[in-house]
């Protein structure tokens, strides 16, 4: 993954309000994430023009099923030439070796398989739920750390957490291996559906290799001047 990417997730309804919103970032290269809502109604047709525009491309369908079906999901995915994707750490480890070998399969000649990544506990999730609705009693970081240990023993080559277990991550399992990190504020606004947040200053130097941001970009009044706020807040000095 390329120096610290701020990932802008086009959670829209379908690809007319993603040409309106890319068009005035036009000449810019992004990385871009893909969500269920548009891969949904539009289909591989998404990446082919997001790619085509210059974008790099997050696929984040966030897998879990039994091996075979990640496997052969899978091969098909890494055929569409996106840059990363997403299962959950839940499916377990051969799910998590299931995926990498459909992704290693399907992958065009000449191009690097993409990358792929474990969502841990999801952003939204607070300690309390996870304990009564998972029945998982240790304490979430502890089960965040868990699931980063077991996609990293899987292969894969980082986790989705929030910036507050992504410090640890790295700590234990190494700098090579990729935090991405979504449910991103700047503090001043709403937080919706997000519980474990943090600023862009906080991930910046908790050492988090990518953010993810959708609302507070693409609901802005002017999504390029939000984009460039935000891109300094997370770059820093050197922006
Ligand atoms: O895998 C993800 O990208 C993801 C994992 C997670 O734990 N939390 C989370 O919010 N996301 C995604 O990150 C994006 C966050 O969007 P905003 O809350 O609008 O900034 C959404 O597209 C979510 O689907």
């Amino acid at each position: 993954m390329e120096e610290n990417p701020l990932i802008i997730a086009l959670d829209f309804k379908g690809m007319d309000e993603v040409e309106a919103f890319l068009e005035p970032f036009r000449g810019q290269n992004l990385f871009v994430k893909v969500g269920m809502e548009l891969f949904y109604k539009e289909g591989p047709n998404t990446v082919y023009r997001l790619k085509e525009l210059g974008h790099r491309v997050f696929l984040d369908l966030k897998l879990h099923d039994i091996p075979n079906t990640v496997m052969r999901a899978m091969k098909s995915l890494a055929g569409l030439g996106c840059d990363l994707v997403t299962v959950h750490a839940a499916g377990g480890r051969a799910m998590m070796e299931a995926a990498l070998e459909g992704l290693e399969a399907g992958v065009p000649s000449g191009l690097s398989r993409p990358s792929c990544v474990a969502v841990t506990q999801l952003t939204s999730t607070e300690e309390a739920h996870m304990k009564t609705e998972q029945l998982i009693s240790v304490s979430l970081r502890e089960s965040v750390y868990h699931y980063a240990s077991l996609a990293k023993i899987s292969g894969l080559d980082g986790v989705v957490c929030s910036a507050w277990e992504a410090s640890g991550i790295i700590q234990r399992l190494g700098n090579g291996f990729l935090t991405v990190t979504p449910g991103i504020r700047m503090g001043t606004e709403d937080h919706q559906d997000q519980k474990r947040v943090a600023t862009p200053e906080m991930a910046r130097e908790l050492g988090i290799h990518a953010i993810v941001v959708g609302r507070p970009i693409i609901r802005a009044a002017n999504p390029v001047e939000a984009y460039g706020t935000w891109m300094k807040s997370w770059r820093g000095a050197s922006q």
